[in-house]
């Protein structure tokens, strides 16, 4: 093939001759190679100025936000980089490093035209106009404000990188959740080796969900960007509206001022995890009162104040951010002295915790009060349907009470590896979110795992069961066969639905002894212990 042919003619070329036998391991190479990278990069710009754009953070966020981007932009020239090889070659391949519907169609059509991977994080950081950072910021495990406050360290050293790096002005843009005032910490660092350079700071919060992230993406409900009031901070809020103004409407654009925008972020996740912890605590009080959970949601939904959203209720909320945004949300106060506003913030952890504890009470002493040497089949273990994401899971702490009670697991999730669940189980909890190549490589410790096996499918999960804990919702579950599992399963056989999707009437006229959240509870599993513990 000749290469020329399909290039402008100022462009900068080998001429080479490959047979038709080999052209497709030669792309495939020259795909992960600096040099094509280089290459595409360096004839696209060599047509026409394009804007450049650069995110740091390869992950959940940094990932699908600037692959949209690329989408919806075709004449800007979007680089993501990680320090994390392994990240952005699985980037680079057939197989995402994360779940997403939707997303492999995105990446698939501007890999390697306006969108490469990469891990050469300097160079492309110097080139970029515009600075995207969504690396991790975890609730901090060690010294002051430790198991409350953000840990700062990857946003810190992508600052000092970034100061390092630039010998030209560049926007900065805050997508990671961040502290209010961050931006005030950036600066400093950024003005502090400056070389004449201008920075500008920009706070532009990412709202997306996952699971449907690149949905969220492509039709946000807002775009929220905060930047500084005085004349170069309104114009960096222009350029990177302009962007969004690809395609989002413009009413949805909301600008507002730095802090308003870090601040409202940490909001946002706090008034949607304080509506689960709301629904939860109800379902308590339907479970000792005879009403029905959904019922009363239902009953709150039509109200339009209210509205539908966020009031399922469930064995709790999990995630990578509602936790240790909260956590983060209540240092800030307490470190403003607003002790009281603190503590009204930290009760929604509490009920969350509460939830999860209650759910493992309830499965134990309803299995006549121990569950040792008992078989009980755990029905999924990410953290909400339609994504791998095991982060803050609510599956963690109920595999890890139910193991405390020396239960043997057998876990089945669609989508989560048996990797990914054993080192979730061994893990301590500080360790979870920190950036993947940073991970113990193997588990830190064993402890009760000898007691779990990762089964392939339901059928073998439930085979010789006591009892099925239901822990995320993946609609797979809502069809199976529970004729045959009951047939399968030791008697008593029961079911805890954390999830409140399967049909109870129908599990019970087959012989399930069946628990859901926040339902009326079956006089046999109300004779049991009430009080939950912590863990
Ligand atoms: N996961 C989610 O759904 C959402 C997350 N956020 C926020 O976005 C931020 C990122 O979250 P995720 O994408 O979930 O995290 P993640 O762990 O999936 O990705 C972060 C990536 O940053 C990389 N990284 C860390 N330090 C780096 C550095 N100095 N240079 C280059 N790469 C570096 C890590 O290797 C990792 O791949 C967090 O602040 C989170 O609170 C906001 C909205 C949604
Ligand atoms: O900052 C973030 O990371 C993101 O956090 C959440 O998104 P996400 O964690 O992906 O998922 P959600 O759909 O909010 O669910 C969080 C947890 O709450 C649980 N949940 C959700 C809704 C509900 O009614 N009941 C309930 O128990 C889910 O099962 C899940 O465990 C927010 O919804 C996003 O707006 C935000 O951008």
């Amino acid at each position: 093939m000749d290469c020329r042919a399909a290039l402008p003619a100022h462009s900068q070329y080998i001429r080479i001759q490959i047979p038709p036998s080999c052209l497709a391991e030669f792309w495939s190479s020259l795909i992960t190679s600096f040099y094509f990278e280089h290459f595409i990069f360096t004839t696209i710009s060599n047509q026409r100025k394009m804007v450049k754009l650069c995110g740091i953070g390869a992950g959940y966020v940094g990932g699908p936000t600037m692959a949209v981007i690329a989408l919806k932009c075709p004449s800007i020239e979007v680089a993501v980089v990680d320090i994390s090889q392994s990240r952005i070659s699985a980037w680079n391949s057939d197989k995402l490093p994360i779940y997403e519907p939707g997303l492999e169609n995105v990446v698939k059509q501007c890999r390697g035209k306006n969108l490469i991977f990469s891990t050469d994080v300097e160079r492309h950081v110097q080139e970029a106009d515009i600075i995207f950072v969504s690396v991790n910021t975890p609730t901090k495990a060690r010294g002051l404000g430790a198991g409350k406050a953000a840990d700062l360290t990857y946003w810190e050293s992508a600052a000092r990188m970034i100061a390092d790096v630039c010998t030209s002005d560049k926007i900065v843009v805050e997508k990671s959740t961040v502290p209010v005032r961050t931006a005030e910490a950036i600066e400093q660092i950024l003005a502090h080796k400056s070389k004449g350079i201008k920075y500008q700071i920009l706070s532009n919060p990412e709202f997306l969900s996952e699971g449907t992230a690149v949905q969220d993406l492509l039709e946000p409900d807002r775009v929220l960007i905060g930047g500084n009031e005085g004349p170069e901070g309104q114009e960096a809020i222009k350029k990177l509206k302009d962007i969004y103004a690809h395609w989002v409407s413009e009413d949805k654009i909301i600008t507002t001022n730095i802090w308003s925008a870090e601040l409202s972020k940490l909001a946002d996740n706090a008034f949607l995890a304080q509506r689960i912890s709301s629904i939860n605590a109800m379902s308590a009080l339907c479970e000792a009162t005879g009403a029905q959970v959904s019922q009363v949601s239902l009953a709150l939904s039509k109200n339009p104040k209210i509205g539908p959203r966020f009031l399922n209720a469930s064995v709790g909320f999990g995630g990578s951010c509602f936790q240790k945004d909260i956590l983060n949300l209540v240092y800030i106060c307490e470190c403003n002295g607003l002790v009281e506003v603190a503590n009204y913030w930290k009760q929604v952890i509490k009920v969350n915790d509460y939830q999860k504890s209650r759910f493992v009470q309830r499965v134990v002493s309803s299995m006549f009060n121990t569950v040792s040497g008992k078989k009980i089949a755990v029905l999924g273990f990410a953290f909400k349907k339609d994504t791998s994401d095991t982060r803050k899971t609510p599956a963690i702490d109920v595999c890890k009470g139910l193991l405390g009670d020396d239960a043997c697991l057998s876990i089945y999730d669609p989508r989560v590896s048996a990797d990914q669940i054993k080192k979730d189980l061994s893990m301590n909890n500080v360790q979870w979110d920190h950036p993947i190549h940073l991970q113990p490589l193997s588990s830190s410790s064993s402890n009760g795992l000898e007691h779990v096996d990762i089964a392939e499918d339901v059928y073998e999960a439930t085979k010789d069961a006591h009892g099925i804990c239901i822990l995320t919702e993946w609609d797979e579950f809502k069809g199976i066969d529970f004729q045959r599992v009951f047939d399968d399963m030791q008697k008593p056989a029961f079911v805890f639905d954390g999830r409140n999707i399967l049909d109870v009437g129908k599990l019970r006229e087959i012989g399930f002894i069946v628990y859901s959240i926040g339902s009326p509870v079956e006089q046999w599993l109300n004779n049991t212990v009430n009080s939950a513990v912590p863990f």
